[in-house]
């Protein structure tokens, strides 16, 4: 059954890219407003089901909506309201952070005027008001990120699906890109999807998380019931107990 109130909704959903089963079966929910982890090991399958929320990738199996609209049938809407920052974002070298912000907010079809008031906001909110003008070439990963997480925002998105946003990132880059994410969720009520391998940060930012493993879901819930459930004290633990149970 489907759940009408949450944010994002995915429901046995699968993709196969010939013999390879990247997603088998994979149901979660995601309520609105929070910040939700979503883990896995290289090659688990968490880009494609990123990938396939925003339209990006057909599944082959199942179903999923986000804020009520069908990933499939309705993908324009679910774009429209949606930031997504794909892993290891390579930014246009030669444009400089300004203008690659308005080229994106021009993808959505927003009036040029608006597009350059949102950019300007958001290069003060990132603190990148000394670098808006150079080219992106010579950004540094937490700048780049920086940059990354405010083109995912040009459309004032109420979804936002992060992938792998915090790695490469030194401890302070992590820390304020965390900071940014708990402000958004907390005083925009933005939905957040924190896809990471990174097990500190998702235990940092996250009540609740989905634990992706070989293209399967083998855990989903709140952290604090997981570790209880699997008697560990740390997310390392959690992780490890996980995967060890699921091991083929
Ligand atoms: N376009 C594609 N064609 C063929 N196989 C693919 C394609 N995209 C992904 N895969 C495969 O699907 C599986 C899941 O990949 P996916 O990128 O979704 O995992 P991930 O959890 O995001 O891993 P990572 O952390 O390395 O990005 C992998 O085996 C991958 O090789």
């Amino acid at each position: 059954m489907s759940d009408t109130t949450a944010a994002i909704d995915v429901r046995r959903l699968g993709k196969r890219f010939g013999a390879v089963t990247a997603v088998d079966d994979v149901s979660f929910s995601v309520e609105p407003g929070e910040i939700f982890g979503f883990m896995g090991h290289n090659g688990a399958g968490k880009t494609t089901t990123l990938r396939m929320l925003l339209g990006l990738t057909k599944p082959t199996s199942g179903a999923a909506t986000v804020l009520g609209r069908d990933i499939v049938r309705d993908t324009l809407d679910v774009r429209r309201q949606a930031g997504y920052l794909p892993a290891n974002y390579a930014l246009p070298p030669d444009m400089t952070a300004r203008e690659f912000l308005r080229y994106v907010g021009a993808m959505f079809a927003l009036p040029p005027r608006l597009v350059d008031a949102r950019a300007d906001e958001l290069i003060a909110r990132f603190g990148l008001g000394a670098a808006a003008d150079r080219k992106l070439r010579g950004f540094s990963t937490g700048m780049t990120q920086k940059v990354g997480l405010a083109q995912a925002l040009i459309n004032e998105p109420s979804v936002l699906l992060l992938d792998e946003p915090t790695s490469g990132l030194d401890p302070l880059g992590r820390h304020e890109l965390l900071e940014h994410l708990r402000a958004l969720a907390r005083d925009r009520g933005v939905t957040v999807v924190f896809s990471s391998h990174i097990l500190s940060d998702v235990e940092t930012l996250c009540r609740r998380v989905a634990v992706m493993h070989h293209a399967r879901l083998i855990a989903c819930g709140e952290l604090a019931a997981l570790r209880r459930e699997y008697a560990v004290a740390s997310m390392d633990e959690l992780y490890l107990a996980l995967v060890r149970r699921h091991a083929a």
